[in-house]
């Protein structure tokens, strides 16, 4: 293999782990002096200025037409290329996105996580090594309906409806097919140490393979 730069692709449903995951991944392989840099899909949604509040909370935030996919593209080519990104800010409680950008310098580990990022075909063929959290629905929806509860300002029945409207459709139609072609499912998310240490194992090799060539 000729890796100069390492990009591991995280993808799995609402509320499967999948960030936690990848902080439990990205803080053992920092204990172990290496850095890693995190593209999150959800920062990629695109902006909705022309819209209302009241009409961005209607949208269908779990279709791929929601993302921008080409500049989600354009900022992994960019760091793979050593070049810096400006990465957008999405702010969940406004479905909008800020006037502010991440600055984002360049590491030889990129992690890209988010519910699509294995569905999109050009993201997936970016990726070294594409994981799937694996996480049963009702224990997903639990834990959405908590965090939006409490994190995302949500009620309880918009949770309800747009679950049923479009986060399950979609899920269905997008991100349950995906886990076909990860090279590792991750059931369970953060408990699963075994899984995550084994990921964290995989991703040192190929790192001091590229330190050493
Ligand atoms: N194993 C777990 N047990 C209990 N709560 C969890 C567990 N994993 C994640 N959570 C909680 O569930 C919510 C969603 O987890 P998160 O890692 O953000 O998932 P995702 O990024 O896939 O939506 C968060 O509030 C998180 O703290
Ligand atoms: N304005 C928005 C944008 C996105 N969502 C939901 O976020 C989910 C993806 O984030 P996870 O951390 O749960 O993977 C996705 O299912 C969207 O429905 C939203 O509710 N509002």
């Amino acid at each position: 293999m000729d890796y100069k730069t390492i990009i591991v692709g995280i993808a799995g449903g609402t509320g499967s782990g999948k960030t936690s995951v990848t902080h439990a991944i990205i803080k053992n392989l920092e204990k172990k002096g290496i850095h890693s840099i995190l593209l999150e899909q959800d920062s990629y949604y695109k902006r909705n200025d022309h819209l209302t509040y009241e009409q961005r909370v209607t949208l269908n935030y779990d279709h791929p037409d929601a993302i921008d996919f080409d500049l989600l593209e354009t900022h992994i080519l960019a760091l793979k290329n050593n070049k810096s990104i400006e990465k957008p800010i999405y702010d969940f409680q406004v479905h909008n996105r800020v006037n502010r950008t991440e600055h984002i310098e360049p590491a030889n580990l990129i992690i890209v996580e988010g519910i699509l990022v294995l569905a999109i075909e050009k993201i997936r063929n970016l990726f070294d090594a594409k994981i799937f959290v694996d996480t049963d629905d009702d224990e997903r929806l639990l834990r959405r309906i908590e965090r939006d509860l409490n994190e995302r300002a949500r009620s309880f029945e918009s949770i309800k409806n747009q679950y049923i409207k479009t986060v399950k459709p979609m899920h269905l139609e997008f991100v349950e097919p995906s886990k076909r072609y990860a090279d590792v499912i991750i059931p369970r998310g953060k408990d699963n140490k075994v899984g995550i240490n084994m990921v964290v194992s995989r991703l040192r090799y190929l790192f001091n393979k590229l330190k050493n060539k």
